[in-house]
């Protein structure tokens, strides 16, 4: 049963609307560093994923489509029939379920430093057990060592400190049945369904989800997929490119019709 995810809309109330979903440990604080930009042209809507932020968390494991399963209920919720979707990580397989099994809501859409297949279940498995025992502050410092380069790192460290602050705050049953969502999840074999346009960014220093095999995957199945790699670019490449990434974004969106186009 789907839940009432927590959301932020932010633009027009008759542009074009973009649901903006993050990844694994994340808040739609993540997306702040686009909202400014695309909201001229845009609906934004941000969510938080269950299991997250203020989003509510029943105890897991969760499915994929538990969580595309939420999505659509926002989006009924929100009077929305079709809309964009950008999702980074998590959020950008949560991205690919919802082209592949609700084609008809995904009008175009952006995967950013995501998976088809994140290496099976074990890994995912393991990260459960701990985030369960002892919470994910026992995984923030190492995942947020995979969310920037070490140049970022060294410049901006107050962000990166906030961001790993926000992934030792999720709740210890959301964090874990996320995870095992993810250990499940195996979309290689569905991509080249996916009728919606798709822009593919991947990051060059990327090392949770490296452009091989994930980004350059997903863009050689989805049919006239654009890949797009980003140097200087780690896991969390929105944040720490997002210049490039929202005039991306922008270029990719700007196609779908004279409204946006004219802004
Ligand atoms: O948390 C990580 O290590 C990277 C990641 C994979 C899926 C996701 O959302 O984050």
């Amino acid at each position: 049963m789907s839940v009432e995810l927590h959301h932020t809309v932010t633009g027009p109330e008759d542009a074009p609307t973009l649901l903006l979903g993050g990844s694994l440990g994340s808040t739609t604080q993540m997306w702040e560093p686009q909202v400014e930009a695309l909201s001229t042209a845009l609906r934004v809507v941000r969510f938080d994923m269950r299991g997250h932020g203020r989003s509510p968390v029943p105890d897991g494991p969760y499915t994929m489509a538990d969580l595309g399963g939420d999505v659509l209920a926002l989006l009924d919720r929100l009077g929305v029939e079709r809309t964009h979707y950008a999702g980074l990580s998590l959020g950008g397989m949560v991205g690919q379920w919802l082209a592949v099994n609700a084609p008809e809501r995904i009008d175009r859409l952006a995967l950013l430093a995501t998976s088809p297949y994140p290496g099976g279940p074990q890994n995912w498995l393991d990260r459960a057990a701990l985030a369960r025992d002892q919470g994910p502050v026992a995984l923030a410092d190492t995942v947020v060592g995979r969310w920037f380069t070490e140049d970022f790192a060294k410049a901006r460290p107050h962000e990166v400190t906030e961001l790993r602050d926000g992934i030792a705050d999720t709740p210890a049953e959301g964090y874990a049945a996320c995870c095992e969502a993810i250990s499940q999840w195996d979309v290689r074999e569905d991509l080249r369904r996916v009728g919606a346009p798709t822009l593919v960014v991947g990051g060059s220093e990327d090392q949770a989800t490296p452009v091989d095999g994930n980004a350059a995957l997903i863009a050689d199945r989805i049919p006239g997929a654009r890949l797009r790699v980003l140097d200087h670019a780690a896991h969390l490449l929105s944040w720490e490119q997002a210049p490039r990434v929202n005039t991306l974004l922008t270029w990719h969106l700007a196609q779908a019709g004279p409204e946006l186009s004219a802004r």
